[in-house]
């Protein structure tokens, strides 16, 4: 998998449209979030490590794969919740281990609310959703929370990135995937990505 994509795909390039309208409602903004979100996790999962089995059919014997280790999903609280409900369509036994961070409006800096990870994380493999890379800090923060438990392999998705985030996050994690929808301009100088959608939360739960 490339360290960093951006979707090309016809439906994510649509969806993303309809997204990114100010007049989109909050109900149609959350089925897209999720259905961008399974899509984008099927980009994101191509690689996931399968180990090969064989399953009898009414006719015989067919060969298979199974997922080889458990996959943890982590949506960043609380913009991530309507993405992860997109990959568990995708991955319905996954685990969920929710992060909370919030960025204050004044120094964009990223701070821990709720944290809660298994007692043990033992999931080969975790799946950090947020819609929003922004100036990164947030998506650094949930990464290092997840490296300093253990989890031998981070793959990051999000909705919209700018090039800030993705230099930053790249910088500080090389080995982090990043599977993003679009790659937008810039950020605009309150640290919000232009064009965007504006803010994701409010978005999907209606506070703006
Ligand atoms: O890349 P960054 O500069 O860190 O910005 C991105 C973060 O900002 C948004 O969350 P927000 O702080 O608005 O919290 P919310 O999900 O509760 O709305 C977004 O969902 C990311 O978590
Ligand atoms: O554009 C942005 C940046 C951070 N968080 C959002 O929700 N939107
Ligand atoms: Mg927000």
């Amino acid at each position: 998998m490339p360290l960093v994509s951006e979707s090309t795909h016809p439906l994510v390039k649509q969806k993303l449209a309809m997204l990114r309208a100010a007049d989109t409602p909050p109900s149609v903004f959350r089925q897209l979030v999720r259905s961008l979100a399974t899509i984008l996790g099927v980009e994101a999962t191509a690689s996931l490590p399968t180990r090969p089995t064989v399953v009898r059919t009414p006719l015989g014997d067919a060969p298979g794969v199974e997922l080889d280790g458990p996959v943890a999903i982590v949506p960043i609280l609380r913009a991530g919740l309507g993405m992860a409900d997109g990959l568990l369509d995708l991955i319905p036994e996954a685990q969920v281990w929710h992060i909370g961070l919030f960025r204050d409006e004044a120094t964009l800096k990223p701070t821990e609310y709720y944290n809660k990870l298994p007692s043990r994380c033992q999931a080969r493999c975790a799946l950090v959703v947020d819609p929003m890379l922004a100036t990164g800090g947030s998506a650094v923060r949930a990464c290092e929370i997840l490296r300093n438990s253990g989890v031998p392999s981070l793959t990051f998705v999000c909705l919209i990135a700018a090039p800030e985030g993705i230099a930053r996050l790249s910088g500080a994690m090389p080995d982090v995937p990043i599977v993003a929808g679009a790659i937008d301009e810039r950020l605009t100088d309150i640290g919000f990505i232009y064009p965007g959608l504006g803010d994701a939360g409010d978005r999907q739960f209606a506070t703006g």
